[in-house]
């Protein structure tokens, strides 16, 4: 198990991350979410060693994690760390990379742990083709083998398929996280993209200003995001004025709602005027007015700029996200 305690770091004198603290069990996935800037990079690569925190401790276990003040070379032997950088010996070939680190003492055990590893990131084809001839894509997959061959218990994932190709992308994603899940690998993910994080991670951590803003399980942060910055992380999302909802009668709150929970009626409900249309492929995202506040939504059609209709919300959905 993984335990953060209290971890404060800065660069300089601007703080970057203050008082952070959770854990990871054995097996977990967590991914880290925020937007650019919010120190996801920085927080992986103080679990690894690469950075000092000004505070706190890190614990693997009994063992406390020391940073680079105490160690010479960066790095524990049970964590990896994929960085946004690959880290590939660009002059010997995508199997030389992916086999390094496996025992030669074990010709067949070596060929055959390089060739699943190929598989899972689709390579096998290229095993014999130097890592300096590869695109980016390429070779941030062969990273991804490089690192899974070195056995992690802990693997620290940034922006892991920043590069990869959306042919590729969802089922690499099935493969990476399907195999961590079968070797009780724990993963800690840091990344931008929900697709990423829906999925596959069982808990969600949220950074926002230097802190933890929320710690939750993927399932109840998604159903229940308690602020507009989380919410805005997994998809399109409405901050809505529970005032322009008639039943609710006059009040100050406001709830969120994601674009694809409106329902369309011709008769009742908050009245719209549509103001663009976008197609997005399996549906269309409707930007609309009701008096001064912008509404998203989902429709299976396209819509006519100015056509004049109504929007109504789930009362679960209503009543889920007035609960405090
Ligand atoms: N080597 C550095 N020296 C000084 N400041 C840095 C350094 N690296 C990062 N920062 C700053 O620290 C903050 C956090 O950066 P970090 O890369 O951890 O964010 P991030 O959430 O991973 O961003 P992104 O999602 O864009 O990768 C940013 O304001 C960044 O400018």
């Amino acid at each position: 198990m993984l335990t953060i305690n209290s971890l404060s770091f800065s660069y300089d004198k601007t703080p970057i991350l203050k008082d952070i603290n959770f854990k990871v069990a054995k097996g977990e996935h967590i991914s880290i979410v925020g937007e650019s800037g919010c120190g996801k990079s920085t927080l992986l690569k103080i679990i690894y060693g690469l950075l000092q925190p000004n505070k706190g401790q890190i614990f693997w276990g009994d063992t406390q994690v020391m940073g680079p003040d105490y160690n010479l070379v960066p790095g524990e032997s049970y964590m990896k760390y994929l960085s946004q950088d690959f880290d590939l010996m660009p002059f010997t070939t995508v199997a030389e990379n992916v086999s390094q680190f496996l025992s030669v003492f074990y010709p067949e055990e070596l060929k055959a742990r390089t060739q699943e590893l190929l598989q899972m990131i689709d390579m096998l084809s290229f095993a014999d083709v130097k890592v300096k001839n590869l695109s980016g894509g390429q070779q941030q997959r062969v990273a991804l083998a490089r690192v899974l061959a070195q056995k992690p218990e802990l693997l620290l994932l940034d922006e892991p398929f920043s590069h990869i190709d959306n042919f590729r992308k969802n089922q690499l994603r099935r493969n990476l996280f399907e195999y961590l899940e079968k070797e009780e690998i724990s993963c800690i993910t840091a990344t931008h993209d929900h697709q990423d994080v829906l999925p596959y991670a069982q808990k969600i951590i949220v950074l926002k200003d230097r802190e933890i803003m929320v710690e939750a399980k993927t399932e109840d942060l998604y159903h229940n995001p308690k602020n507009i910055y989380t919410a805005a992380l997994f998809g399109e999302a409405n901050l809505i004025p529970i005032s322009i909802l008639k039943s609710y009668g006059e009040t100050e709150r406001k709830i969120i709602v994601y674009a694809h929970e409106f329902r369309i009626s011709n008769k009742s409900g908050i009245p719209v005027k549509v103001e663009k249309c976008y197609f997005m492929g399996s549906h269309y995202l409707v930007q609309a007015k009701s008096d001064e506040h912008i509404i998203r939504f989902h429709h299976h059609e396209s819509m006519e700029v100015n056509k004049e209709l109504f929007l109504n919300i789930a009362l679960e959905t209503i009543n889920q996200r007035l609960k405090p």
